[in-house]
């Protein structure tokens, strides 16, 4: 009797370690690419199966690798900081000083109204909050696409593809109507300045980029009185967007991206990046469709014909997208 209870205990034990190798093997099974059955291989990929356990207990998300999840890039590492806030809250409704003098040079604004005065007037009507990609916690794969404005989206036929992600992020103009084939037709998120603003579909939520302490003011003025109608262009009195689908970029991420990312070139980062840069903050995988310039190296939209390509000479020079680590979809 005893002896048969000790075999019942030792069947166990195996089973139970079984299953905890094989569970841990397969958690990570996506990373790891057996080619050979060298002894010493293997023992190398276990141990740094193990290193990455340790580094992170529980994987931060489903997908076979999550861009939070460092240790695949030095040149990624250096730049990514998680510990970077993309949204600007009523709960988290603080930029500090050094962020706040260095984004009050950006548009040269001059004599800008109190700041704290116009967050707790922000914040007082649009809590900035309670957004699906605001949620973290859940073990899952937020697959994001971001589709900037370039025209190389022109007969690409990348819309199914753009549509089958989780979160479809889209700037500026970006029109999708008629040009399903090539763009996609879905959008969950879009990203505009005053200057850059276009009606949305109810369901979209609206990131507000603010480049100066005005751009923040009218978004509370198009919600209520319509008296800012002005920037340095004209800009809609009026917006017709639910406050609750109304999110707020934070300037001091701005500042982030434009030292971390654009490694301080230029005056400051396009929209295109900054999109990309918060999708790698907020995604777990990140997919980027529609950046670059036409063969000559000219600015141009996939809706018209390279319109301005004269004035905009130039894309994404300062920082090469394909260095980021996302699948390059040209
Ligand atoms: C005349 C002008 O000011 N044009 C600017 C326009 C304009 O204000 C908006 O379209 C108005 O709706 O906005 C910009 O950009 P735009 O709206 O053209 O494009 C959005 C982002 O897509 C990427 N892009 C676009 C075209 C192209 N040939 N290559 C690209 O890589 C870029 O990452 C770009 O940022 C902007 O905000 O960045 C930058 C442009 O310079
Ligand atoms: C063409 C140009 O440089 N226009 C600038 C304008 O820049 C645009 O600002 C937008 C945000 O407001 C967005 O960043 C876009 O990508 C820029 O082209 C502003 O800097 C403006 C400030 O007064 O001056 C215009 O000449």
């Amino acid at each position: 009797m005893v002896t048969v209870r000790k075999r019942n205990v030792k069947v166990f034990t195996f089973a139970f370690v079984l299953i905890t190798v094989t569970s841990f093997l397969l958690n990570y099974k996506q990373q790891v690419t057996m080619t050979t059955w060298d002894p010493k291989h293997i023992l190398t990929q276990f141990s740094e199966q193990v290193r990455k356990l340790i580094k992170f207990p529980r994987r931060p998300c489903s997908c076979s690798t999550c861009i939070s999840e460092l240790g695949h890039s030095l040149w990624f590492d250096q730049r990514f900081n998680s510990t970077m806030q993309p949204f600007l809250t009523s709960q988290n409704a603080l930029i500090p000083e050094d962020s706040y003098r260095w984004w009050l040079k950006l548009q040269g604004e001059k004599s800008p109204k109190n700041i704290n005065d116009t967050l707790k007037e922000l914040f007082g009507i649009v809590p900035g909050d309670g957004d699906p990609l605001q949620e973290r916690g859940t073990f899952s794969c937020r697959r994001c696409a971001v589709v900037g404005n370039s025209g190389n989206l022109r007969q690409s036929q990348y819309g199914q593809d753009i549509d089958s992600h989780d979160f479809v992020l889209r700037m500026n103009r970006a029109p999708t109507i008629g040009y399903e084939s090539d763009v996609g037709s879905k959008t969950t998120h879009h990203f505009v300045y005053p200057e850059s603003y276009r009606e949305l579909a109810e369901n979209v939520s609206m990131i507000v980029i603010p480049f100066k302490t005005l751009d923040l003011r009218w978004i509370v003025t198009a919600l209520t009185t319509g008296t800012i109608n002005f920037t340095y262009v004209p800009v809609p009195r009026k917006i017709k967007v639910k406050k609750e689908k109304i999110l707020i970029y934070n300037p001091s991420f701005i500042k982030y991206v434009y030292e971390n990312w654009l490694q301080n070139h230029g005056r400051y980062p396009s929209t295109g990046l900054l999109s990309v840069i918060f999708a790698l903050h907020v995604c777990d995988e990140v997919n980027v469709y529609g950046f670059g310039a036409d063969s000559k190296g000219h600015w141009h939209h996939y809706w018209e014909n390279n319109a301005s390509a004269g004035a905009f000479r130039q894309t994404e020079s300062g920082i090469s997208l394909q260095r980021l680590h996302l699948k390059w979809k040209k």
